[in-house]
């Protein structure tokens, strides 16, 4: 897990969060075996709280042509002479292509010089530019000492593993081959890709290499297990997935290739390049993520063709990635019954090849027919499930009400003063981060220690202070989480926080931006006319964020001051009705009893764009785990519905659809009794 750090402006500072507080158990960020992955870095790193201006792609051109260098466009990346290679070097270098190895990414100005593998940020670069003549005076070029750790375990295991056809027992081989599904993939498809079997493991193992094919970096081990009659992946990465950044297929990519599939698995690469001969790479995190660090390996690209899956949540992740790609260069392979992943297809005997040829510009006009869109209405129409969004694990009833948690929305959330809305808020945003979902928190009020150590709680379901010698392992779990925090404490200007929502989301392919609480870009006006417009205009730039940047934002608004004995209501989040009118769903945590039940919280939800259902559900709060999720199993849940107006009791209903718990491991005594009351849906 990762920090972005402030510094007054936004961040392209990031620090692990262990730094901060997690403490001992050192695993490595980055490994590297084979030849180490230099990363350039000045002198004295800069103070963390002097300001570290943004950078825009104007300004970057604007610095490199005022010092005279030479650059060339691309993609996501500008491309210039590498400082970093030495002069004797680049005179031996003639074409473009070779000399040209420095790409600097246009969003962030992060850097990579191909040729050394030297690394870093705009202001590193600057200062290696300005420090010339000899531009590695003025910085060090750091070679990041291989943890020696892991770069032992890369290589013992890929010592003991072997290729699939050398097994000895056939039978063994076959098993093996039908647990991955590799039946139709040739052993001359697993040489060229170098994949190794684990056998005490029973793993398949993929290699990390250097470019260049000078070492071995990483591993990534892929297990099968068959679960309900199919077979479930289980992945392991050395180094952890934060730091494993292998382009699966890239030692076989030739400098004169100009067009490559993507895919979101190793085994559909094979399939890929074995029944089409295109140049195909697999992404390290699949459809989690794509860090820039990536890009400069993709710009040769002219076409790039993504297939990442068959399911609405690759779709959504070939769309965010067509994004950062550049959308002008990208297709997409649209998944559906007769375009499934490609390992599926090579099995199914389907054509690849044609299929590729389905694939979708990503470039959209600014006006479309319906004929453009009827394809994507099918696609949602035809996998209701998945277009509900992601379904919480702790919370079945904000399934029931919500459907799901959907990109590109904005939640408001609203309760009392110290009713509890960033305990729940956290575990809210945590089950759908254990789900894959990559999550941004900006916690205004209370310090990043304070809340990581609240999620902590939940994620561990119990107090960790009785129990510290658990710690390390919950923290490492906790720590492979999606989850990064801003740190900005205090009043923050709006501008600022949208513009580090909008590079978390390009570096870290952020789906959910959790805000606690808007109160704190208000700035200090004091009349309340100044303060209601201040705040419209925020809620208005929030909204933007989530449409444009397709991420979910979550945005904690403080109530209006109000009798004591009256429930909240939608009219009662501060400000105008802007709030209430912008958000896809508002949700409100009541802390007055239920009329008829012994809960002292409970949930409503009183604005749901997505399907209208609105309702509430109680809340038990459990103080040793700082969880709302776990009701005690005998307390009768009573009923309600909600109105804006106030609570009208209402008579339980059964059978209602999407009345089903999701049940996860950690909350399994939640399942509904079928003898309790249910919780309603409302009225509209
Ligand atoms: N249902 C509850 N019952 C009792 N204590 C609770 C409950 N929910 C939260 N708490 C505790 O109350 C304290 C305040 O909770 P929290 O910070 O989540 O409230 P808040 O509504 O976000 O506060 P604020 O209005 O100041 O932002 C915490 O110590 C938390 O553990």
């Amino acid at each position: 897990m990762w920090v972005l750090l402030r510094s007054g402006y936004p961040l392209r500072i990031l620090l692990p969060l262990r730094g901060a507080w997690m403490g001992r158990r050192g695993l490595p960020r980055s490994l590297t075996p084979g030849p180490p992955r230099r990363r350039y870095r000045k002198e004295a790193l800069p103070a963390l709280e002097a300001p570290v201006l943004p950078v825009t792609t104007t300004e970057i051109r604007q610095y490199l042509r005022a010092r005279g260098i030479p650059f060339q466009d691309g993609h996501s990346c500008l491309r210039a002479p590498s400082p970093f290679v030495g002069a004797s070097k680049l005179k031996d270098q003639t074409g473009a292509a070779t000399s040209f190895s420095l790409f600097i990414d246009k969003t962030t100005g992060r850097f990579l010089c191909m040729t050394t593998l030297a690394e870093g940020s705009w202001e590193d670069f600057q200062a290696s530019v300005e420090g010339q003549g000899d531009g590695a005076k003025e910085g060090v070029l750091l070679s990041e000492a291989p943890e020696a750790e892991d770069s032992e375990e890369v290589r013992r295991i890929w010592d003991r593993a072997i290729p699939l056809w050398e097994l000895p027992e056939p039978e063994e081989a076959q098993l093996a081959r039908m647990m991955f599904g590799l039946t139709k993939v040739t052993d001359d498809t697993l040489k060229r890709f170098s994949v190794r079997y684990l056998r005490p493991a029973r793993r398949l193992v993929f290699p990390w290499f250097s470019p260049g094919g000078l070492g071995l970096r990483g591993l990534k081990l892929l297990g099968a297990e068959t679960q309900g009659g199919g077979v479930q992946y289980v992945e392991t990465t050395i180094p952890r997935p934060g730091a494993y950044h292998n382009l699966f297929g890239l030692p076989l990519i030739s400098r004169r290739d100009v067009e490559v599939v993507l895919t979101s698995r190793e085994l559909d690469s094979l399939a890929l390049s074995q029944s089409t001969g295109l140049p195909t790479l697999a992404l390290p995190r699949g459809t989690a993520c794509l860090p820039p660090a990536l890009l400069p390996y993709l710009e040769q690209f002219r076409r790039v063709v993504l297939w990442l899956g068959n399911d609405l949540r690759s779709w959504e992740a070939a769309k965010l990635f067509a994004r950062k790609l550049n959308p002008k260069r990208c297709s997409l392979v649209r998944p559906g019954d007769q375009q499934p992943s490609p390992l599926e297809a090579l099995n199914q005997g389907l054509n690849l090849s044609r299929i590729l040829r389905t694939a979708l510009p990503a470039w959209h006009k600014s006006i479309v027919s319906f004929r453009q869109l009827r394809e994507e209405v099918l696609g949602e129409l035809s996998n209701v499930e998945q277009a509900a969004g992601v379904r919480w694990s702790r919370f079945p009833d904000l399934n029931r009400l919500l459907k799901g948690h959907r990109k590109g929305e904005l939640t408001v959330f609203t309760g009392p003063t110290g009713s509890g809305k960033t305990t729940f808020i956290s575990e809210y945003a945590l089950d759908l981060c254990t789900q894959g979902v990559n999550t941004l928190w900006g916690s205004f009020e209370i310090s990043n220690v304070r809340l990581a150590r609240v999620m902590l709680t939940q994620f561990a379901v119990g107090r960790l202070e009785e129990q510290l010698d658990k710690y390390d392992e919950w923290a490492d779990r906790f720590e492979d989480l999606p989850l990064y925090f801003m740190t900005f404490h205090g009043q923050q200007s709006i501008r600022t926080v949208i513009d580090t929502m909008q590079h978390a989301v390009y570096v870290y392919d952020i789906c959910h931006v959790v805000i606690d609480n808007l109160q704190f870009m208000m700035g200090h006006e004091q009349l309340s006319t100044d303060r209601i417009a201040a705040q419209d205009y925020i809620v208005g730039a929030f909204r933007k964020f989530a449409t444009d940047s397709s991420c979910h934002v979550t945005l904690v608004i403080h109530p209006r001051k109000e009798d004591d004995d009256k429930e909240l209501q939608t009219a009662s989040i501060f400000g105008s009705a802007k709030a209430s009118q912008e958000a896809d769903n508002v949700l409100i945590l009541q802390d007055r009893k239920l009329v008829t039940g012994p809960g002292k919280r409970y949930l409503q939800v009183s604005k749901n764009r997505f399907d209208g259902d609105v309702g509430v559900f109680p809340l038990e709060f459990n103080k040793s785990s700082l969880t709302f999720s776990i009701p005690p199993k005998s307390k009768a849940r009573l009923k309600k519905i909600k109105d804006d107006n106030g609570l009208v009791a209402k008579k339980p209903s059964s059978g209602k659809k999407g009345a089903m718990p999701q049940i996860s491991d950690t909350c399994s005594n939640q399942a509904r009794n079928p003898n309790q009351p249910d919780f309603s849906k409302p009225s509209r």
